[in-house]
Order: C-alpha cells, then sequence, then structure tokens
C-alpha cells in the first residue's frame, strides 16, 4: 500500500467535533485508510504531508458553476440576471474558442486547488476540453454540457440536447474515475417541455443524473405559473426530474409547497449565495429548506457572477445572507453552513467526500490556524465559516494524491495558467468589442 500521511495536525471529524490525529490515506485507492492519534498509527509513510498547527478539514466541493467563465471575470457587473446574460455573457460566449475553455477551466482549476476546494461542477460546452483539464489537475469533477433551445431551430436543440447526452454517456468515470457525469439541461424555461421530458428520459436509459438552473429569478418563477398554472418545481416533478442523483442550482424563489416538494423527493439543491446577492436574484430561503430536510449542497456559480471560487467566502455568504433572509441570526449557524460545502455538496453530486473518516475519498486540505484572523481558537468550525479565507490553505489533496504543498501547486504551472488566461481573455474581448 502506497501510503500518504497528513501528520502532526488536527482533524475536524464528520461531527465536527477537533481531534488531535493523523490522517493515513491509501493512495493505491485514493481513499482515507485511517485516522487516528499519532502513536496510533505504526505505519510508515512512503509521504508525509505537514499538518503542524493546521487543521485538515475535508476538501470543499463547488456543487455549482461554469469553469471556463475564469475568463470573464469582472467583465460585465452590476445588472440582473437577463441583462447579464442577454447583453453581455452570451455575446461573449459565442466568441469563445476550445483554447479559451482549456485555459479557463485551467485558472478555474488553479484557484480551487488554493483555496481548498477538490471537487466542483461544470455546466458549459466544449466539456471534453474541460474533463482534460479536470484529468490533468488532480480534481474531482461533474461534467456536463449545458444545452438550451431558445434561439435555436427543432433540429439545432435537439443536436444540442443529443450532445448533452452523449458526452454524459462517454465522459462518466473516466480520469480514475475521478470524472462523474449528468445531462444538464440550462433551465426550466429555455428549454423547451419536449426536449426537457426527452433529455431526462434519455438520462435515465443511461442511468445519469440530470442538473439545472431552476427558481433563480422571479422572472424565471412566473411564466411557468402563468402559463401551466403550477409553480416550477411541481413542474419539474412532472417531466420527471427531482429524481434521486438530480440537483439544483439556486432555488432562490421556491414556495412552501416547492420545499416540500424537495423535501419528499431524492433531489438536492444547490445554494448559490454569492451568485444570487450580486445578481439580486434574491436570498433563498436556506435555512426553511434545511428545517425541512431538504438535503443543500453549496456552489459559486460562474467566476462572472461572483466573482471569485473561494468557497470559504462561499460558506460564509451562506451563513450571512441565510441569516438575514431568515430574519434571525441563529439560521444557518457556522457548522451547518460548513456542512453544506462539505456533506451537502458531496451528497449533491454522489461523491464520497465531504469528511474526514476512513473509507471515505482522500479529498481534503489543510488550514493554516497561525494567522492573526485566526486567533484567539475559541471555536475552530467558527472560524472555518466566519474567518477562514481559501488564502490560508496550505495542502490540498485529491483522490489522495497531493495537488498542493505548501501552496505550490503541484500538477499545473499557476503562473504560466495565469499569463495564458491574461492573454486569452485580452483576445476574447477584442474579438466581443
Ligand atoms: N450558452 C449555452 C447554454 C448552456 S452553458 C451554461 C450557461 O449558463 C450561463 N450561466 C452562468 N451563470 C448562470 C446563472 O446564474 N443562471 C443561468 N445561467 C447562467 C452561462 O453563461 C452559460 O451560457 C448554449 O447556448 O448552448
Ligand atoms: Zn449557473
Amino acid at each position: 500500500m502506497n501510503t500518504l500521511r497528513i501528520a502532526n495536525g488536527r482533524v475536524l471529524r464528520p461531527d465536527h467535533s477537533i481531534a488531535e490525529a493523523d490522517v493515513l490515506i491509501d493512495q493505491s485507492t485514493g481513499d482515507i485508510d485511517r485516522v487516528a492519534a499519532p502513536d496510533e498509527i505504526d505505519a510508515t509513510a512512503e509521504e508525509t504531508l505537514d499538518a503542524g498547527g493546521g487543521l485538515v478539514v475535508p476538501g470543499l466541493v463547488n456543487a455549482h458553476g461554469h469553469a471556463p467563465m475564469t475568463l470573464l471575470r469582472g467583465y460585465a457587473d452590476d445588472k440582473p440576471l437577463d441583462a447579464w446574460l442577454q447583453e453581455d455573457i452570451w455575446p461573449a460566449e459565442g466568441e469563445l474558442t476550445a483554447e479559451d475553455i482549456r485555459v479557463g477551466t485551467e485558472l478555474a482549476a488553479v484557484e480551487m486547488i488554493r483555496t481548498g476546494t477538490t471537487g466542483f461542477v461544470d455546466m458549459y460546452f466544449e466539456e471534453p476540453h474541460v474533463a482534460g483539464v479536470v484529468e490533468s489537475s488532480g480534481l474531482r469533477a461533474m461534467l456536463g454540457h449545458g444545452f438550451v433551445s431558445v434561439g435555436k431551430s427543432e433540429e439545432g436543440a435537439r443536436e444540442d440536447m443529443e450532445k448533452s447526452v452523449n458526452f454524459a454517456e462517454q465522459y462518466d468515470g473516466l480520469a480514475g474515475g475521478r470524472i462523474s457525469t449528468a445531462v444538464m439541461p440550462h433551465s426550466l424555461t429555455t428549454v423547451n417541455e419536449e426536449l426537457l421530458r426527452e433529455a431526462v428520459e434519455r438520462a435515465r436509459e443511461a442511468d445519469l443524473p440530470v442538473h439545472i438552473h431552476a427558481n433563480e429569478t422571479e422572472d424565471e418563477v412566473a411564466p411557468i405559473v402563468d402559463e401551466r398554472g403550477v409553480r416550477p418545481l411541481a413542474y419539474a416533478e412532472d417531466v420527471g426530474l427531482l429524481a434521486d442523483g438530480d440537483f439544483l442550482a439556486h432555488c432562490v424563489h421556491v414556495d412552501d409547497e416547492e420545499i416540500e416538494l424537495l423535501a419528499d423527493s431524492e433531489a438536492v439543491a444547490v445554494h448559490c449565495p454569492a451568485s444570487n446577492a450580486k445578481l439580486a436574484s434574491g436570498i433563498a430561503p436556506v435555512a426553511e429548506m434545511l428545517d425541512a430536510g431538504v438535503t443543500v449542497g453549496l456552489g459559486t456559480d460562474g467566476a462572472a457572477s461572483n466573482n471569485d471560487l473561494d468557497m470559504f467566502d462561499e460558506i460564509r455568504d451562506a451563513a450571512m445572507l441565510g441569516k438575514l433572509g431568515a430574519d434571525d441570526a441563529a439560521a444557518v449557524p457556522a457548522s451547518a453552513a460548513v456542512r453544506m460545502a462539505t456533506e451537502g455538496s458531496a451528497a449533491a453530486l454522489g461523491f464520497d467526500s465531504g469528511r474526514i473518516e476512513a473509507g471515505a475519498n482522500a479529498d481534503l486540505a489543510v488550514v493554516d490556524l497561525d494567522a492573526a484572523h485566526l486567533t484567539p481558537e475559541h471555536d475552530l468550525v467558527s472560524h472555518l465559516a466566519y474567518a477562514t479565507s481559501g488564502q490560508d490553505v496550505r495542502h490540498t489533496v485529491c483522490d489522495g494524491e497531493v495537488l498542493m504543498e505548501d501552496r505550490e501547486i503541484q500538477t499545473l504551472d499557476a503562473e504560466a495558467v495565469k499569463e495564458r488566461a491574461e492573454e486569452q481573455a485580452e483576445a476574447l474581448a477584442d474579438r466581443v468589442a
């Protein structure tokens, strides 16, 4: 057994207690073999990472995003979703090349590894290039080709849906099992009913989950209520969504009936607080969803509506906005927010990660605790939610492989990626202008 030992640190246990413990990783399986006090582990490890003065936490899982949009970070801000997409983002995306997608994903991978994220979701296009970066970066991901029918001929829309199903079938399980896939219709209003039903049917035939944007803005809800006389999630359930493995991004404008539908289903809601705030989409009723027993994951959405991919920022936003939305300072406490970004997101994607215990994927990060902004140590879970930045991460490990040691990324040349991304983004903006 090739072993990696995360030594001399403290560990965040699944019950959110803190233990002085080493983590022994079996690199042949990529799983955690043991978590125990140092003197209880006599195995000699081929490789050791020093977690002294640090806290070993589950690698964060970014359960909704559009990775290549890092090239559009800061390209268009300060407008609501529809105007932002129609006036800026979709015109720019029309000029994106496959190389842009590859470089934008590399930049996203550098940012995620640097900030302790070990798993992510991508809904975009040119996904084979995204998959190539997942393979080389060492991250875990659930990928899908996002498709719409609006603005397309019936034939063009069907082709796009086929592309989404075919990609999901062909890429599931690649990169040594670190890639999983989903069929990804863009949203309940940008894909017509016939195509949506067919996409869901094809996903079930292929035993694949479906990922979709849902109830993000009032503008997405009203047309469905007006046309169909039912709430969007009732329509989603009727087309066969809300099945086990399905996960819905946003769920901002959901009423009690829809929260109950989610709670009674196997589907997972993915909360994107920063994106919802930045686009003024609203504050999702996360406290109510959690109280109703809905599984809630956490995601940044794209870097053009956040504008970073730091999931520690997202944890803090979830806690803060959850309180504001519930008008209750006790809502979405620190532990609940941390759990959303670890176990909640892992559940959304069916990842066996999100917790530090034997048998789980060895997807973890080590947070340096010696900074002034993490002093004193009354409560480390409080620090994870209210004070930790992704820049505090020292090491990142995914599938038992070291992706970053002492803030040095091992699987990508971070400086070269940043340079390339600058060049590609500049050329893209020139093409759009
Ligand atoms: N542009 C693709 C649609 C699917 S890719 C995923 C799309 O979601 C867009 N997107 C990014 N953030 C959001 C969001 O918060 N809500 C809805 N769409 C978004 C993103 O810009 C991209 O166009 C096509 O025409 O076939
Ligand atoms: Zn999105």
